[in-house]
């Protein structure tokens, strides 16, 4: 299963990610390692008394190409400042609700089209990164909240924010915590599935062990150094320095090779046979029973656009029959008249 991933991969792909998490967890900073530049520029923080008002949830794609290793990705990436701030989120829930809703849309719309645009985009968010803030505690009301209404839209992966500031410990203990809520409130999450009996020994022990790392710890680098041939990407303290593409250190380096190598069509699979697929289920039956509310006869987007192409047909049959009769009536009226003029010649 890993080599067919892999292959799909080298043909050059488009990918589209959503950060989602509260101010300054360090979102901009992950995407910026992720992509290894700078995709968000270093923000000037307000001071704590301009962080009172209620700031607006902007949702802005940014498009990154990335070359990994000679294949080129097309990476979109989504990302949702400020959510988590407001004392009141539903207008934020909403908004990133809406935005995921809206990419749908947009595809379910250019599949009910007759003539296909050639230019569409297929903008749907492939994987939705939520930055858990890393309190050691347990996962808070508005985390589940959140989680539970973006999971039946889009692949939800958990992670630790700024992992650097737990102890080794705390890391392990708030894992299992928030593991042990995900499972009791059913949070929907990505669970990188793999299949007992079809997959081989290699990609299931690969997938049982990103399974074992949920939610993953992040570390966002500030700085890269050079040592001897090797490039760190890291942060800084007095005491030492954390390493972020080191495994020991954190599970940056393993999740990002999950998300844009191994997983990566595994993600956008399940994105359109599972997740947009429910989508468009429920969005077709509702039309349906719009439609029949409204004593209409069509079934769905679908039987309605059928229906308007069977109408249309019929109407063209029906103009050509009409025209074939008029020529009819005006061959069979000279006919007449012919008769008429030799009748009256004969008189
Ligand atoms: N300790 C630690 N600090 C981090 C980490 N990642 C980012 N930071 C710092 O946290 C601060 C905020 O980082 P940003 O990346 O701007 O956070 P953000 O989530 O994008 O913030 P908004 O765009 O306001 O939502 C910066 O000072 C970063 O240097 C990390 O992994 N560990």
């Amino acid at each position: 299963m890993a080599a067919i991933r892999a292959k799909k991969v080298k043909k050059g792909l488009n990918f589209s990610i959503m950060i989602v998490g509260a101010s300054g967890l360090g979102k901009s900073t992950f995407v910026n390692t992720l992509c290894d530049g700078v995709v968000f520029p270093k923000k000037d923080y307000p001071s704590s008394d301009k962080l009172t008002f209620e700031k607006t949830v902007v949702i802005t794609p940014v498009n990154v190409e990335l070359d990994l290793d000679g294949v080129k990705l097309s990476l979109s990436v989504v990302d949702t400042p400020g959510f988590g701030d407001n004392i009141n989120n539903e207008a934020c829930f909403n908004q990133i609700i809406a935005y995921i809703d809206k990419q749908f849309d947009d595809v379910l719309g250019e599949e009910s089209r007759i003539k296909r645009n050639p230019k569409f985009i297929d903008n749907r968010v492939h994987a939705c990164l939520y930055f858990i803030p890393p309190t050691g505690h347990a996962l808070r009301e508005l985390d589940i909240e959140f989680m539970r209404k973006l999971g039946p839209k889009v692949n939800i992966i958990p992670v630790i924010a700024k992992a650097d500031t737990l102890s080794p410990q705390e890391l392990i203990d708030f894992k299992k915590r928030v593991v042990e809520d995900l499972s009791y409130y059913k949070i929907p999450t990505y669970s990188f599935p793999y299949d007992e009996e079809e997959d081989d020994e290699e990609t299931i022990e690969e997938n049982q062990h990103l399974r074992s790392l949920i939610p993953f710890s992040i570390i966002g680098a500030d700085e890269t150094i050079t040592e001897g041939n090797r490039r760190i990407r890291c942060r800084q303290y007095q005491w030492g320095r954390v390493e972020v593409d080191n495994p020991l250190h954190c599970d940056f380096d393993t999740l990002r090779h999950a998300l844009l190598i191994s997983h990566l069509n595994d993600l956008k699979e399940i994105t359109n046979d599972v997740l947009y697929e429910n989508y468009r289920t429920e969005k077709l039956s509702h039309i349906k029973d719009d439609d029949l509310d409204d004593g209409a006869s069509g079934h769905g987007m679908d039987e309605v656009m059928l229906q308007k192409g069977l109408l249309r047909r019929e109407e063209e049959r029906l103009r050509q029959e009409l025209a074939l009769r008029q020529q009819q009536l005006k061959n069979l009226e000279a006919r007449l008249s012919a008769s008429q003029t030799n009748i009256a010649g004969q008189d």
